[in-house]
């Protein structure tokens, strides 16, 4: 792993452009001390919503990353830009096409020393990102390992994200793929609701995100930062 931009990272909290925040929470977000504010979702992002959303985070020194999942929000003026895409996806639309057909439009404006691509692995069929990919959720361990593999040693994407969106994965699963890497940094994502589980789930993957639970339930949001800070991955 080389001293990349996303590699500091400890704990993100992913925002959504479609979902309302009143300013103090933001202000309690951006403050709380995590390394980075990841701007996305799934649906119902637009260009307007992203601005907004971005012009509000920077009013903050934290980290402020674009997660692009639709070219018509394709805003400039973050610190860094993902492009994920989604490895067991059963159309390769997903996986490349849309990709490819935003290079086409806007390959000349891409800022790519602060832009990675990052391989999804959907493992929850119930996400809105697995229903709007196909994603084909339905792995056992060594499946999903073998699409690690794949995105780590053959494709060489810097970023493998494990994504249970709505629900709290298989740990052994994130650590397995974390300890088998080669370069790609593992992030994990889905569930995590207080700081129990994402102390757990720090100890399997490189970065955490936290996500829903800012919008349901501040405290135990805030509450994660510290919860992952205070451990160390488990695997080397
Ligand atoms: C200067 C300038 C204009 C900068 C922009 C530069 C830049 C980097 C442009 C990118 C160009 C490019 C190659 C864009 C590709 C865009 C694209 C259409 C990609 C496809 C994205 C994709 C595969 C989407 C599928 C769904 C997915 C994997 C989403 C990831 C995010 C996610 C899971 C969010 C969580 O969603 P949420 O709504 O919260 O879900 P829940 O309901 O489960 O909570
Ligand atoms: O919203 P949650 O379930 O926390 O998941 C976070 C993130 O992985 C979503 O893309
Ligand atoms: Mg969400």
């Amino acid at each position: 792993m080389d001293g990349a931009w996303y590699t500091g990272w400890r704990h993100v909290f992913k925002l959504d452009p479609d979902r309302e925040i009143t300013d103090e929470a933001l202000e309690a977000v951006c403050m709380s001390g995590t390394d980075a504010i990841m701007v996305g979702g799934s649906s119902g992002i637009t260009y307007d919503n992203t601005v907004d959303l971005m012009s509000r985070i920077r009013r903050y020194a934290v980290d402020c990353v674009l997660e692009v999942t639709s070219l018509d929000a394709a805003v400039p003026g973050f610190d860094n830009y993902l492009v994920p895409l989604v490895l067991n996806a059963e159309r390769a639309e997903w996986l490349i096409g849309r990709q490819t057909a935003a290079l086409q439009e806007f390959g000349h404006l891409i800022p790519w020393d602060i832009t990675a691509g990052e391989g999804y692995l959907i493992m929850n069929g119930d996400a809105t990102a697995a229903v709007v990919s196909g994603a084909n959720a339905n792995l056992n361990q060594d499946e999903a390992i073998a699409y690690v593999q794949a995105a780590d040693r053959l494709l060489r994407l810097p970023i493998i994200y494990i994504e249970y969106s709505g629900a709290f994965g298989d740990m052994s699963l994130v650590r397995r793929a974390s300890k088998i890497v080669s370069q790609a940094h593992v992030i994990y994502g889905g569930g995590i609701d207080g700081p129990d589980k994402a102390e757990e789930a720090a100890r399997a993957a490189h970065t955490v995100v936290v996500g829903n639970i800012v919008y349901d339930n501040l405290d135990a949001a805030l509450a994660t930062v510290q919860a992952v800070k205070a451990v160390q991955i488990g695997v080397s």
